[in-house]
């Protein structure tokens, strides 16, 4: 049996269950597995030291957020991010253009998620195609600058980049997402990517639509 540490360890095979597990049928995004696909990341990143914790707080503090609103008495409007939508704009409760009296709706909280999905998709991406000696902290640091550091303050940019720069190499980076060897790690981005993406896809058309992508 596993004991707490390992139980604590990331595997990359979990995440990418748990993504797998995100669409239903009609492509509707499960918002229990989404948070579960976040929570297995936020392993990831408590693995790689203290450096992260900044972060990794911030995740957690937002998939609690949801997963408070998941289990909450009008849990069964939280089934999915498309019901979710739904049942929050019909009924107010999303600060539109301006912070005011829902701070921590569903909608904006799971948006800071989702931006950061995109961040994830171009770093696995990025991950999946260097070579041996690439530098993880500049796949990382170019991933962030193309995604999620638009929507990030100076400060918060500023300590992101300090904290890349302790990043493991990728031999080391490859062997904590415990798959195997090498080729094994990139063989499974390989799956892991394009489902991480069409997650993100589904998110963003439905934001758009709605016109959701500026929430405060
Ligand atoms: C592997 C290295 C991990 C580097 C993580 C890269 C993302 C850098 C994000 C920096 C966020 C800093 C924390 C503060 C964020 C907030 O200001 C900001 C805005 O929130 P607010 O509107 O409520 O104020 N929050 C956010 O943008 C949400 C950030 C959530 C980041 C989650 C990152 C999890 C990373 C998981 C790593 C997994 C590695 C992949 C291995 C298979």
């Amino acid at each position: 049996m596993a004991g707490p540490q390992e139980e604590q360890k990331f595997c990359l095979q979990e995440v990418l269950d748990t993504f797998k597990l995100c669409l239903s049928e009609k492509k509707d995004v499960y918002l229990e597995h989404y948070v579960a696909g976040w929570r297995g990341l936020v392993k990831f990143l408590n693995s790689l030291g203290s450096v992260f914790g900044f972060i990794s707080k911030d995740a957690v503090n937002k998939i609690n957020i949801l997963v408070t609103y998941l289990h909450g008495e009008n849990g069964s409007q939280y089934v999915t991010v498309q019901s979710m939508v739904k049942y929050e704009l019909e009924n107010q409760l999303v600060d539109l253009t301006k912070r005011g009296s829902h701070p921590e709706s569903g909608c904006r909280t799971l948006l800071r998620l989702h931006r950061a999905l995109r961040w994830l998709e171009l770093f696995l991406e990025r991950l999946r195609t260097s070579s041996e000696d690439s530098k993880t902290s500049v796949m990382c640091s170019e991933a962030y600058n193309e995604s999620l550091s638009q929507h990030h303050p100076w400060v918060v940019r500023k300590a992101a980049g300090m904290a890349f720069c302790v990043l493991p190499g990728r031999p080391a980076f490859l062997e904590v997402m415990n798959v195997g060897p090498p080729e094994q790690v990139v063989a499974m981005l390989g799956e892991a990517v394009p489902l991480i993406s069409e997650v993100y896809q589904i998110t963003e058309e439905l934001y758009a639509q709605q016109n959701l992508l500026d929430l405060p």
